[in-house]
């Protein structure tokens, strides 16, 4: 499955060869991955590791070989129905000697691998056939722009893009409709292919729109006993005393060749990564309160989403190329995990990734980066991101050893999976999510009783450390065998895996048992099962959900960092300032928001119209000027708007005049906030802050200038489906509209006259009421139109 076909290279990576392996090299900004180039003595030490791999952690599970190329990357062995045998030493670098192997029985004893009557567990070679052709991929992903409905489904045509997360999103409307854009309104044809841009995108899209009601369950990863993939072949006993599979031998040998850049063990083909059914994913999951609302959590208010990173269509690394800046791709501290993704930096609680990326499948295909997708409680497809030209970063994010263990929590929202920070994460941590316990069992996480042990963190990736970490585990192994532990007084395990230096024989004893691979803690609600009490303990947070609670307020969280947080409320404390303007704040995440306002980033860009926001809500509330949805109902007069903020404002008209609290000294004009009085004197004033820096047109409001730019960008992303045209803004679609349906709702009361458009209305009433603004600065001639004067200016003054 990793195995790095030519033809799959990055080209980046070449002209880079010179940075080593797994470093993550910055080609600007865009975080990629080198291929892994073993030398040969990289690539014996590596088939050593996988040997010592297969001797200790193979398990009786269903390990078949994703594709051929997996098989190659492995492809050191030489599978026959005799032995498995190594093209190269197994006892130099490992320490171990290749004739003496051993195994652990059921009951943990070590017992030498080739006594014919231990139960020995397997490795099968079995490759499956060509997983690509059941992989339906959709060219289109990275196209895909938000707002997408599932409607469906041809799961064969389906990429699973779904950024509903975005599409739901909140606001800002740049629309206007004032006089300012006459000009931008005659404006037309420039660039137009350019402006169809999107809305040929749109009609490209494939529609999976979630459309079930109704609250969905916890989004735990799902609780499956029984390992449903096992999948029974034709296995030998061979003479190590593992059990092979003939039939795969062909394959592993004509896949020799591949090199691979992470030799993943046998386990990578593993059933989806599940999640509990949920009957409609359209609440979105809070994983502090481990609960679901209807949009953002009230306590702790809306998730920090981190976009991947655009990248060019038909890049055949997007997948390492969409990692956001703060992440990186390298080896994964989980023993034999290959690649896994850290972050750079300090990640607070509340971060949302998404969605998983990859291509929609109809069924679980074990490429091992299989989602399974529910809809309306049903499995519906996967998304598989096997393939790093269809999928994202997502792919690489590796299962944590427990569900405890996890920082990130995954949960379907629109039908995508989506991976949360529920608690602060340090930086050089690496991201972990928990797969579901079907998924984990096949990994040899939840380890059923006959299985060997295996230790949790290598710390390093060296096989030197993985030699010693083997050794250490032999060690303690025998030791277990022949002593008691209840006697022993060994005080010390080395560290190097466990990092545990017991102090007495009672904690000794407790050590022990994780290398016993006993799971003595078993969780009441959900089973998980846990080999120190201490991990229970931990571990029930999830259930108990909040057990910090603020004195002051009665605020309860599941973490205590995000208390502490909290607790900044009522201190005062707001250690985050801005050296810029003064502002001061008592969370990071705000600050980070707060700084884009002097930056000038703007991380969130509309799909549809190219918007840009410096904040996720404001996008969300934004795109609802495309869809047309206003959730937000005022209940005395049915007024409707597509955010809580207007709805707020708009409440105060009907809490009575009182309300009205600015008032214009010119012209009377009534608001109820100051910052609309203060736009409003500019009606007077004739400020006009806003310019543009390229043709010099100066506006009063910050939106024209935005709309105004679009000029300069070319951008017409507002196409009428009539005849074609296509403006800058969606309010002269609206006006032109009325050209094709002959609507003219604006009515001259004098003389009956009808119009299509409201400035066209006041400009011919200037004939009734004789007024003419515009007046020629050379002989005084006065004019009630400004292209009169401009006429008048060009024929007789003009020299
Ligand atoms: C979604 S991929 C994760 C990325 C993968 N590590 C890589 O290098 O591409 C899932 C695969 O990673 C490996 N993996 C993930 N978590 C693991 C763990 N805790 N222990 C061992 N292997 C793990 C397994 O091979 C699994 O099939």
């Amino acid at each position: 499955m990793l195995a790095m076909n030519p033809a799959e290279q990055c080209p980046l990576i070449e002209s880079h060869a010179s940075v080593p392996g797994n470093i993550i090299a910055d080609y600007s900004n865009v975080k990629t991955i080198p291929p892994h180039q073993p030398s040969p003595s990289d690539v014996s030490k590596k088939a050593d590791d996988q040997l010592l791999l297969g001797r200790w952690y193979a398990r009786p599970s269903p390990v078949t070989a994703a594709s051929s190329e997996s098989t190659g990357a492995r492809g050191k062995w030489d599978c026959s129905d005799k032995s498995i045998k190594m093209d190269f030493p197994t006892n130099q670098s490992i320490g171990l000697s290749s004739d003496v192997t051993y195994s652990m029985d059921q009951n943990n004893e070590i017992l030498p691998v080739d006594d014919p009557h231990v139960p020995m567990p397997f490795i099968s070679c079995d490759s499956k056939e060509d997983l690509s052709q059941d992989i339906y991929t959709e060219s289109q992903t990275n196209e895909m722009p938000l707002l997408m409905s599932y409607t469906i489904f041809n799961l064969a045509e389906v990429s699973v893009t779904s950024e509903e997360v975005n599409s739901n999103l909140a606001d800002e409307s740049g629309e206007c409709s004032s006089d300012d854009f006459e000009e931008i309104f005659i404006e037309r044809n420039q660039k137009k292919s350019k402006s169809y841009n999107s809305t040929l995108l749109a009609s490209k899209r494939v529609c999976v729109q979630g459309s079930s009601e109704g609250p969905v369950k916890p989004r735990y990863a799902a609780k499956t006993m029984v390992p449903l993939f096992h999948k029974p072949a034709k296995r030998k006993l061979v003479k190590t005393g593992y059990l092979v599979s003939a039939k795969r031998v062909k394959k592993a040998k004509t896949l020799e060749k591949d090199k691979t850049e992470y030799l993943l063990p046998e386990w990578n083909l593993a059933s989806c990564m599940n999640l509990e059914p949920s009957d409609n994913d359209h609440f979105l999951y809070c994983g502090e309160c481990n609960k679901e609302f209807e949009g953002d959590c009230p306590v702790h208010g809306p998730y920090n989403f981190i976009q991947d990173k655009e990248v060019p269509e038909g890049d055949p690394c997007r997948a390492d190329h969409t990692l956001p800046d703060d992440l990186e791709i390298k080896t994964s501290k989980l023993f034999g995990a290959g690649l896994g993704v850290f972050s750079k930096v300090g990640l607070e609680s509340r971060i949302m990734f998404g969605p998983y990326r990859g291509d929609a499948i109809s069924d679980n295909h074990k490429s091992g980066y299989c989602w399974q997708i529910f809809k309306e409680g049903k499995a519906s497809h996967c998304v598989d991101a096997q393939n790093k030209a269809t999928s994202n970063w997502m792919r690489y994010v590796n299962c944590a050893m427990t569900e405890a263990d996890q920082n990130l929590v995954a949960f379907q929202y629109k039908g995508g999976i989506y991976y949360c920070t529920f608690k602060p994460v340090s930086p050089g941590e690496e991201l972990l999510v928990y797969y579901g316990d079907e998924y984990a069992r096949e990994l040899g996480i939840i380890r059923d009783k006959n299985l060997l042990f295996r230790p949790k963190y290598v710390n390093g990736e060296g096989s030197d450390i993985l030699q010693s970490v083997m050794e250490q585990q032999l060690e303690n192994a025998i030791l277990k065998n022949k002593k008691k532990i209840e006697n022993t007084d060994e005080k010390e395990c080395n560290g190097v895996v466990w990092d545990n230096t017991c102090t007495n024989s009672s904690n000794l004893k407790t050590h022990m048992r994780i290398h016993a691979g006993e799971r003595l803690y078993e969780c009441e609600v959900c089973h998980n099962t846990f080999n120190q009490s201490s991990m229970l303990k931990t571990h029930m947070r999830i259930h108990t959900k909040e057990p910090y609670k603020c004195e002051v307020c009665g605020y309860a969280c599941s973490h205590s960092g995000n208390l502490k947080k909290h607790m900044k409320i009522h201190t005062g404390e707001k250690p985050y300032k801005c050296e810029v303007c003064g502002y001061a704040c008592s969370q990071s995440s705000n600050f980070k928001k707060h700084i884009r306002i002097h930056t000038g980033e703007k991380p969130y860009k509309c799909e549809v119209c190219g918007y840009e926001f410096n904040q996720r809500s404001d996008l969300k509330t934004h795109i609802r000027i495309h869809t047309g949805e206003k959730p937000y109902k005022c209940e005395l007069c049915g007024f409707e708007c597509n955010d809580g903020r207007s709805l707020k404002r708009h409440m105060r008209i009907h809490a009575g005049e009182t309300e009205r609290l600015y008032k214009c000294g010119v012209c009377g004009y009534e608001c109820n906030q100051s910052v609309h009085l203060k736009t409003h004197m500019r009606i007077h004033t004739g400020e006009k802050p806003y310019k543009c820096e390229v043709c010099g047109y100066s506006s009063k409001y910050s939106h024209h200038l935005k709309i105004h730019m679009r000029i300069h960008k070319g951008e017409r992303n507002y196409k009428c489906e009539v005849c074609g045209f296509a403006f800058h803004q969606s309010n002269s679609l609206k006006k032109h509209m009325r050209i094709h349906t002959g609507e003219k709702p604006y009515k001259c009361e004098v003389c009956g006259y009808e119009f299509n458009q409201s400035d066209h209305l006041k400009k011919h009433m200037r004939i009734h009421t004789g007024e003419k603004p515009y007046k020629c600065e050379v002989c005084g001639y006065e004019f009630n139109r400004r292209d009169y004067l401009k006429r008048h200016m060009r024929r007789i003054h003009a020299d």
